[in-house]
C-alpha cells in the first residue's frame, strides 16, 4: 500500500445558491486507503462529493487528485482522471439491461481491450449480476441495483471512488458484503475509496480514517480505529 495522498482538499467552499453549505473543507485521503465520511443529516457528506465529482462547481478552495489540481476540469474529464461518483439513489438506468448499463461505465475508455477485461472482472466479483446480464435494470432488487451502480463505476477502473450511501434501504447482511467488497478492493487493487454513510458503524468498521462533519465542516479526522474505540470521541462527535 502506498502512502501517497491520492486527495487533497483545501479550504473548499460550496452549495447551491447564495449562502455556502461547505464551509472550507480540509481532507487527505491516501492512497489505497478507505475514508469514511459520517454525520448528522444535513452536514454536507452528499454536497462534498457532488463538489469532488464536478457535479457543483466550488466557489473556492482547491482539490488536488494525486497532485494535480482539478480546478476547471470538465466533469468527463475528472472520470478519465479517475474519479468515479456513485450516487445515493444510484442511477441505475431502468430501461436498459445489466449488461448495457455496465457498459456504460467504460464507454469512454480508448483501450476497448481493457474496457472488456474491466467488465469481465466485474462479472467475476459480482456473480448474481453475471447470472442477471440480460435483466432489465427495474427488474432487479435494491442490492442487485447497488452491484450494478457499483460495478459500472469499476468498469472505468477508477483511482478514487466516491460512494454515497450504498447501505441506504439495504438488509444489513448485503450491507456487511458490500464493505467487504469495499474492503477487498482496496487490498487487492489498491482502489481509494471516499465512503459516506449513514451506518457509522459498518462504515468506521471498514475505514482506515474516519471524518466526522458537522454544519459544512469537518470537525474531526482520526484513523477509524480511534473514533470505534475511543468512547468520549463517539459520544462527542458521533452520539452512540
Ligand atoms: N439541490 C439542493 N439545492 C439546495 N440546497 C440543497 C440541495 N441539496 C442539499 N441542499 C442543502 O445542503 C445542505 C447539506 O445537504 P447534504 O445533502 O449535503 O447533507 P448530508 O450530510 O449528505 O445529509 P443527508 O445525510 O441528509 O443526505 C442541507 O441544508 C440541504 O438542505
Amino acid at each position: 500500500m502506498t502512502t501517497t495522498d491520492l486527495l487533497v482538499v483545501r479550504g473548499l467552499v460550496a452549495g447551491y445558491g447564495a449562502a455556502p453549505v461547505l464551509r472550507a473543507i480540509d481532507l487527505t485521503v491516501p492512497a489505497g486507503t478507505i475514508a469514511a465520511v459520517v454525520g448528522a443529516n444535513g452536514a454536507g457528506k452528499t454536497t462534498l462529493l457532488r463538489a469532488l465529482s464536478g457535479m457543483i462547481r466550488p466557489a473556492a478552495g482547491q482539490v488536488l487528485l494525486a497532485g494535480e489540481d482539478l480546478r476547471g476540469t470538465p466533469v468527463e474529464q475528472l472520470v478519465r482522471r479517475g474519479m468515479a461518483h456513485v450516487p445515493e439513489g444510484r442511477g441505475v438506468i431502468s430501461e436498459l439491461t445489466v449488461d448495457e448499463n455496465l457498459r456504460l461505465g467504460g464507454l469512454w475508455r480508448r483501450d476497448r481491450a481493457d474496457a472488456g477485461r474491466a467488465l469481465d472482472e466485474v462479472y467475476q466479483l459480482f456473480e448474481p449480476l453475471a447470472r442477471r446480464r440480460r435483466h432489465l435494470g427495474h427488474q432487479l432488487s435494491g442490492g442487485e441495483r447497488q452491484m450494478l451502480a457499483l460495478g459500472r463505476a469499476l468498469v472505468g477502473r477508477p483511482r478514487l471512488l466516491l460512494l454515497d450511501e450504498p447501505s441506504l434501504g439495504l438488509a444489513p447482511r448485503v450491507v456487511a458484503r458490500t464493505m467487504a467488497l469495499l474492503r477487498q478492493l482496496r487490498d487487492r487493487t489498491g482502489l481509494t475509496v471516499l465512503l459516506v454513510e449513514q451506518n457509522v458503524r459498518s462504515a468506521l468498521a471498514v475505514a482506515d480514517q474516519g471524518v466526522v462533519m458537522s454544519l459544512g465542516r469537518v470537525v474531526i479526522a482520526a484513523p477509524a480505529a480511534q473514533l470505534r474505540d475511543d468512547v468520549d470521541l463517539r459520544h462527542a462527535y458521533l452520539g452512540f
